[in-house]
């Protein structure tokens, strides 16, 4: 078998992007490599789900550039995005899932066949056959994990995968994230829930009015935040 060229690293270089006049992100510098969870921490608006999205490519940088080990057409092919509040089709819960891969040209019946065994992983056996614009939030939000699975992509963007979720299905989810990264799959997570990024994390960047003020392993962080904005933040105080 023939093994994928590595899409690593990714490099920012210079990047800002701005919003009409207004820089919301950068000026970033930053190198991530091949494996592991980075969590984005910061306060609301503070431009996590806007690095996400120039990573992916939704956002473009009005000066610098993000740079791929790959162009960018077998870059973002092999990505994939959880946004904050998913768009589901009016159709069922299994052909939602089946989706990226019928577009990718599989058939229906092996399309399903694997929608199945996701559905089963994202525990949303119960309501497979249901129109997905009937669900719940948190049915939504899982639905919208195992569309993103599917195809296997060598990363995944998740954008507050469990706002809508309960314990028990928070706890579910985490623990697929968690195998989808032993399994080599980059993950890149935006959260408000320290304690999901201390059980997620590898390493924290933690962003501030556009700006990254740490990135760092995630004990480093918790343990010894390195700005007075960090510790603040943690503390629980709000940020201005
Ligand atoms: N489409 C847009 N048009 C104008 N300004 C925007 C747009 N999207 C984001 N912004 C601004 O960019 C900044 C960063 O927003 P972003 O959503 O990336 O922050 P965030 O850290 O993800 O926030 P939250 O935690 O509230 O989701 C904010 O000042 C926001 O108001």
């Amino acid at each position: 078998m023939v093994e994928a060229e590595a899409l690593f690293p990714v490099v920012l270089d210079d990047v800002s992007v701005y919003r009409k006049q207004t820089r919301v992100l950068g000026p970033l510098n930053i190198r991530f490599e091949q494996t592991g969870c980075t969590v984005l921490m910061g306060p609301n608006g503070a431009g996590k789900t806007t690095f996400l999205r120039l990573l992916h490519g939704l956002v473009r940088p009005r000066e610098g550039k993000v740079v791929w080990a790959l162009p960018p057409e077998q870059t973002y092919a092999r990505q994939s995005f959880v946004f904050q509040t998913p768009i589901v089709m009016r159709r069922t819960v299994q052909d939602n899932i089946a989706y990226p891969l019928i577009v990718r040209g599989a058939g229906k019946r092996q399309g399903r066949q694997q929608a199945d065994e996701w559905i089963d992983r994202v525990g949303l056996a119960h309501v497979a056959h249901k129109d997905a614009g009937v669900i719940s939030g948190g049915e939504r939000q899982k639905l919208a994990l195992a569309r993103a699975l599917i195809t296997a992509p060598d990363v995944l963007f998740l954008d507050e995968p469990s706002t809508n979720l309960d314990g028990a299905s928070t706890r579910d989810i985490e623990a697929l994230i968690q195998a989808v990264v032993r399994d080599g799959t980059r993950v890149f997570l935006a959260t408000h829930d320290l304690g999901q990024a201390r059980r997620l994390a590898d390493n924290i960047l933690f962003i501030h009015h556009g700006a990254i003020l740490e990135h760092a392993e995630c004990d480093a962080f918790f343990d010894h935040p390195a700005t007075p904005e960090a510790r603040s933040f943690l503390r629980g105080d709000i940020l201005l």
